[in-house]
């Protein structure tokens, strides 16, 4: 049985993704950050189904703290990371651009690093969720994988570091690390490709306008 955590579980995407996987028989981690108040309402239908309290589980984390992320690695030593966890907002970005630096761009840093020192480099697979915000003042259109990023926010040159960090990770420790850049609505799709190690792009049908999306399956760890 695969086990995946997710950061970002109780936003758009990762409440989508985390019912994927358990449809898939994925025991599902989920990081969530304490509140006073309760921000799980989409995921309780499925945090609360007696039937699947063997298939998810939340531990509290934040992005911003490294101990807490490794001990979270240390614990659970998933098969399948998914960073979807962010500050989403472009505007808001511009009135807190550290603060989104830290969670948007350096918190990926912080889980390769994590896979690393925790010795999960052969086990452990990781997903950025990137952007097409990284397209910003758009070069060409239609954009493909070669178009150049022009990122216009601090959203998305935070986004952009962790791109770039993720590739740098591959190449030099080996980690299994992918980047998706793609429309929202195609996540699970384009999640359940990667999950199976298959090329996703042969089941993208012809509606789809654009995607982009980075997958170096030559280049990534034994686990393949
Ligand atoms: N644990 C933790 N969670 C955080 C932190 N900061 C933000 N989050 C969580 O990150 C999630 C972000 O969810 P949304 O704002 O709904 O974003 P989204 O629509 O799911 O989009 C995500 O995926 C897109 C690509 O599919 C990305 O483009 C987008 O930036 C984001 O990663 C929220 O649950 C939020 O609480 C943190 O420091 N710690």
């Amino acid at each position: 049985m695969k086990k995946a955590l997710i950061t970002g579980i109780t936003g758009q995407d990762g409440s989508y993704l985390t019912e994927l996987l358990i449809s898939k028989g994925y025991v599902v981690h989920g990081i969530i950050r304490r509140s006073s108040l309760f921000n799980t309402q989409r995921i309780d239908h499925l945090y609360n189904n007696p039937a699947l309290k063997d298939s998810l589980f939340l531990h509290y984390g934040d992005l911003t703290d490294s101990s807490n992320l490794n001990r979270i690695l240390e614990k659970t030593e998933p098969d399948e990371i998914y960073n979807l966890g962010a500050q989403s907002h472009v505007k808001v970005s511009f009135e807190v651009p550290e603060y989104t630096a830290d969670v948007d761009a350096i918190a990926t840093l912080r889980f390769l690093d994590a896979i690393k020192d925790v010795g999960l480099v052969k086990k452990t697979r990781f997903y950025q969720a990137s952007t097409s915000e990284l397209f910003g003042k758009v070069q060409e259109i239609p954009q493909t994988e070669n178009t150049p990023f022009y990122p216009r926010s601090p959203y998305a040159v935070a986004k952009q570091y962790a791109y770039w960090i993720v590739i740098n990770y591959r190449e030099a420790y080996n980690i299994f690390a992918s980047n998706g850049i793609l429309k929202m609505d195609l996540l699970p799709v384009f999640i359940y490709e990667i999950s199976v190690g298959k090329p996703f792009y042969e089941h993208i049908g012809p509606a789809v306008d654009w995607y982009s999306a980075h997958v170096y399956y030559a280049e990534c760890v034994p686990a393949l």
